[in-house]
């Protein structure tokens, strides 16, 4: 294996495997650290971890686990991905993952801090992240329940993660062609963790440049654009993708924004939806095998959600607790996508990180190869092995009509 990835999420993990695979290598998105090799051929393997919103310990003992297994797999250069929105705290996860990377990996090499993603609007300028034409502490990420991003000024908001100093390479040294200088003359100044602007895929792929050799890269999906060029420049992808024919399941525990029009927009087309409150799990009005046998019985693609606006979200955590709103949802969705896929559910469409998190590990997938784009940032899955393919949305991403082109897509049409 050339390339050993670390994701904290799902979703983000896949986001990652559509950019390596779309650049012809051959990836595989693993779910956890595996207990065994990896299979021959793989060129880029992502560990995908749910180690985003755990406490910061947690997250470097998980992190240091899918290390030690990819160098095992003979890895010598390695990306940690996390958010293009950067989600994190002033506890972590983002800051003390990188400094317990590179103190494992023993490095002085500069290390690329660059969340940017400009296919989806998300730019680093100045040290600053932006979403489209706002700073990201006024995109809305301010609210978030679990990371508010209440500071677009990423030097800052990590160096509060961090012991070390942050530095800062600008968007001038990129453009100028000084960036690899840039990055060693912050490192050599004690500045090893450098946030990177870039607003275009033409910067990322000049940062992918000049961090080549640099045992440690970090950033959202886009720092990985220009890495097959780089690493597996002779290959293509050959990799044909086999749909899944059979019955499909749409399920949503994503409050975004995003994720709230996409389900306006499947029942605006006559799809069948199903509502589940957070009160009606607490008080067993609802349950798994109720959902699953409502689904059986609808046409098309069925769409299970607990998806709300974030008054009611607030609502629901204030009479249940955050934490207990959160497990019941996750083990709701968990288990109905157990139970569908055990009675025939062939394709699985699953909007918001946790939530695809708690979803692909109650299905025991080991593995997942990487399919056609579905919208930019999210991939057709297949379970390595099984007849079962996923779409793992982000809760920001995909167009209004996601979930029925979803659909499609993971059938091969
Ligand atoms: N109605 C609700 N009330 C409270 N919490 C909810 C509700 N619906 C979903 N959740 C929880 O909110 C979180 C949404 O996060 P996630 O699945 O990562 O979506 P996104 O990608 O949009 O952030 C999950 O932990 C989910 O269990
Ligand atoms: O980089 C991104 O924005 C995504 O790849 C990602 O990490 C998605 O996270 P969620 O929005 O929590 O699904």
């Amino acid at each position: 294996m050339i390339l050993g990835a670390i994701g904290d999420d799902f979703t983000g993990s896949s986001d990652l495997g559509l950019t390596l695979a779309a650049g012809g290598m051959q990836t595989i998105q693993f779910v956890g650290v595996p207990d065994v090799p990896a299979p021959p051929g793989v060129e880029a393997g992502i560990v995908a971890l749910k180690s985003r919103s755990v406490p910061a310990p947690e997250a470097v003992r998980q992190s240091l686990a899918a290390l030690d297994w990819l160098r095992a797999q003979g890895c010598r250069q390695f990306l940690f991905k996390y958010c293009s929105t950067f989600d994190s705290t002033p506890e972590g996860n983002i800051g003390p993952v990188i400094e317990a990377l590179v103190e494992a990996l023993d490095t002085t090499d500069p290390v690329i801090v660059c969340p940017a993603f400009p296919a989806t609007g998300r730019t680093v300028y100045q040290g600053h992240l932006f979403v489209g034409d706002r700073l990201l502490s006024e995109s809305g990420m301010e609210r978030h329940p679990v990371t508010p991003m209440t500071d677009a000024d990423l030097r800052r908001w990590l160096a509060r993660q961090m012991r070390a100093s942050v530095g800062h390479l600008p968007l001038r040294a990129i453009r100028e062609g000084h960036a690899r200088e840039g990055l060693l003359n912050e490192a050599a100044a004690g500045r090893q963790v450098v946030v990177c602007d870039a607003v275009a895929d033409s910067d990322l792929l000049a940062l992918g440049e000049a961090g080549q050799g640099f045992a440690l890269i970090t950033g959202g999906s886009g720092i990985a654009l220009g890495l097959p060029r780089l690493l597996a420049p002779k290959r293509q992808n050959s990799e044909t993708w086999q749909g899944a024919q059979g019955a499909a399941l749409a399920l949503s525990g994503s409050c975004s924004a995003a994720t709230r029009a996409q389900i306006a927009a499947h029942a605006a087309a006559g799809g069948a939806q199903r509502k589940v409150e957070v009160a009606d799990l607490v008080e067993g009005r609802e349950t798994a095998a109720r959902a699953l046998a409502w689904a059986q019985a609808q046409d098309g693609l069925p769409l299970v959600y607990t998806s709300d606006d974030p008054a009611q979200v607030a609502v629901a955590q204030e009479r249940f607790g955050d934490a207990r709103a959160a497990s019941l949802v996750e083990g709701f969705f968990a288990e109905l996508a157990a139970a569908a896929v055990d009675t025939g559910v062939t394709r699985l469409i699953v909007a918001g990180g946790e939530t695809s998190g708690a979803v692909t590990e109650a299905l025991g997938a080991k593995a997942l190869a990487i399919g056609p784009m579905i919208d930019p940032g999210v991939p057709a899955l297949r379970v390595q092995g099984r007849p079962l393919a996923l779409a793992l949305k982000s809760g920001n991403f995909g167009a209004p009509d996601f979930f029925l082109r979803a659909a499609r897509v993971l059938e091969g049409t």
